[in-house]
């Protein structure tokens, strides 16, 4: 498939901390989820690939542009929609005029044309009705899809996804799921999320980051399949389990190295991902 986002060698550091370490990656369309502890480096590395800060070292292009000189940074802007962690609208806009500003700033310069393009991202992520309304009237799944709508309008090519869908409740966290895969249909995504079942259900490729790196690089499957033979079922919390809990059934659950004979059970992309965080040198697998 079609590499669309490259990157290789990124590295930033704040003070002494490494918050990328040589972060290499390749993405193609769809949506990749990138999940990890906090503190692991997500925000950084979408900040970098949003152009927001520059790397202190390593490179990368974005559909075939290079952010390594000023005219090519300012054409991966036009070609990318950012939703970051902490939206900064100011509450008394609407949806409709917020759009539009970031249209502006998107450099969507004809005014027709511009609010028709805005008209049309309120409505695909299903807040035409209320375009007109104060944004600080909405609920908090409802100022996520504006945030969402602002990354969407000009039809970028890459759209990065900064914890959408923290503090949402499950109907709306179902809701917003369906938009990013819509959104991810012909087009690179970049997902930054604590949610498993989020990128269970969502993604067809994971990276998983600690400290700054790339631990694991693979399909959701294969980051299940890493705890094949690694989760099993007792009547008490083994000494083995890196994590062990009691279900609602009575029984433990446990993740770890099973002793021998365990009643073994499938594994998730959680206990993968637990794994993969846990093991001293996690592999990465693509
Ligand atoms: N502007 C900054 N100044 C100093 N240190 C920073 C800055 N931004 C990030 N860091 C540090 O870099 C490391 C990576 O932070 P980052 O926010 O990228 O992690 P994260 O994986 O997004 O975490 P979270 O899941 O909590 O959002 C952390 O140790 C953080 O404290």
């Amino acid at each position: 498939m079609t590499v669309t986002v490259s990157a290789s060698g990124l590295t930033l550091r704040y003070g002494a901390t490494r918050a990328l370490d040589d972060v290499s990656l390749r993405l193609t369309p769809g949506v990749t989820g990138l999940l990890g502890p906090n503190g692991a480096g997500k925000t950084t590395l979408l900040r970098v690939l949003a152009t927001a800060v520059p790397a202190d070292s390593g490179a990368f292009t974005v559909l075939g542009r290079d952010p390594g000189t000023a005219r090519g940074r300012q054409e991966v802007r036009r070609a990318l929609g950012y939703l970051p962690q902490t939206p900064g609208f100011h509450p008394d806009f609407t949806p409709f005029e917020f759009v539009d500003y970031v249209a502006i700033l998107k450099e969507l310069t004809d005014r027709a044309g511009r609010h028709r393009e805005v008209r049309r991202v309120l409505a695909e992520v299903g807040l035409g009705e209320v375009r007109g309304k104060r944004i600080r009237k909405l609920s908090g799944g409802m100022r996520q899809r504006v945030a969402l709508a602002a990354a969407l309008v000009g039809d970028p090519g890459f759209l990065v996804l900064d914890e959408p869908t923290v503090g949402l409740d499950p109907e709306q966290r179902l809701r917003f799921r369906e938009l990013i895969a819509e959104a991810g249909e012909g087009r690179t995504v970049l997902l930054s999320t604590h949610q498993t079942e989020d990128v269970a259900m969502l993604c067809h490729r994971v990276l998983v980051m600690a400290d700054g790196r790339i631990r694991f690089d693979g399909t959701p499957a294969e980051l299940a399949a890493r705890a094949a033979g690694r989760v099993w079922s007792s009547t008490a919390r083994d000494a083995g389990a890196k994590a062990g809990w009691r279900t609602g059934t009575g029984a433990f659950r446990n993740v770890g190295d099973p002793p021998e004979g365990a009643d073994l059970l499938e594994p998730t992309l959680e206990d993968g991902y637990l794994l993969a965080l846990d093991d001293e040198h996690a592999e990465v697998t693509a």
